[in-house]
């Protein structure tokens, strides 16, 4: 059966980041994800593992500068030293924080760049990722984001993801399936999942539209995790949303879904 990761980039705001591990943990939570760590050192981050018994399940590349609105370089012509620069310090965390899964995030083709250059720059940058992140029992994960909330992302569709990682055709380079994003852009989810399941190397998940708890929007959770049930995906998913109020009084819905499913 699968397991709940919080997300402690959105989860647990209320407490400083080294602090949401504890909350996590009270929480009934087995695993966690975050974006990104690397403004925290890596030995702070294994003690707050090692202090809770918490998995690390995932966590970013470098997306090069959030702030002035960028959401990845692997796809930006010209980055290619800062890129593979990147791989090489999450694969130090990660090796540290004993991390099997890191998502690589695309970017947004800057203006003037043809779409085809950046492709070409993102699929010789996965190769890269790959290879390094081999040795190390690294997957390197793909994720489309609708383009909603991130415009301009070069990664938007699962079937795009599908054949990126056909091409890509190493064992580590999987689908970060987020059905918050996939509902969004697609919709009719168990179709989606069962046809992409082979694909599938993380699940994320969150209400739609407003990115609120599970429970909160258009999609029925309760289904869907009856669908993920079915073609038997074991690993696990994780609770990427804002929550509407405090973290721990919008929980409820993981104890119902933890007591349907255990
Ligand atoms: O926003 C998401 O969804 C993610 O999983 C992030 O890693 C990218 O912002
Ligand atoms: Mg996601």
């Amino acid at each position: 059966m699968y397991r709940f990761a919080a997300n402690l980039s959105m989860l647990f705001t209320e407490d400083p980041f080294l602090d949401r591990f504890k909350a996590a943990q009270d929480a009934g939570f087995e695993g966690v994800e975050f974006l990104f760590p690397y403004e925290f050192s890596k030995q702070d981050l294994k003690a707050r593992l090692d202090s809770t018994g918490l998995e690390q399940v995932l966590f970013n590349l470098p997306a090069g500068n959030w702030e002035k609105g960028e959401r990845g370089i692997a796809a930006l012509p010209g980055r290619e030293s800062e890129f593979q620069l990147s791989v090489e310090l999450a694969l130090d965390y990660a090796e540290h924080l004993n991390c099997r899964k890191l998502h690589v995030m695309a970017g947004i083709c800057p203006e003037g760049e043809a779409l085809e250059a950046c492709f070409e720059v993102y699929l010789a940058n996965l190769a890269y990722a790959c290879e390094q992140a081999q040795s190390a029992n690294v997957t390197v994960l793909i994720e489309p984001l609708n383009t909603r909330a991130f415009p301009g992302y070069l990664l938007s569709h699962q079937a795009q993801a599908r054949k990126i990682i056909d091409h890509i055709a190493m064992p580590n380079i999987k689908l970060q399936m987020d059905l918050y994003h996939a509902q969004i852009m697609e919709g009719d989810l168990s179709v989606l999942i069962r046809h992409q399941m082979d694909y599938v190397g993380h699940i994320q998940i969150a209400g739609v539209p407003d990115r609120h708890e599970p429970s909160d929007g258009e999609i029925n959770y309760g289904w869907i995790f009856s669908e993920l049930a079915k073609v038997k995906y074991d690993g696990w998913i994780g609770c990427e949303y804002t929550p509407k109020a405090d973290t721990k009084s919008g929980l409820g819905w993981l104890e119902t879904a933890r007591n349907i499913f255990s």
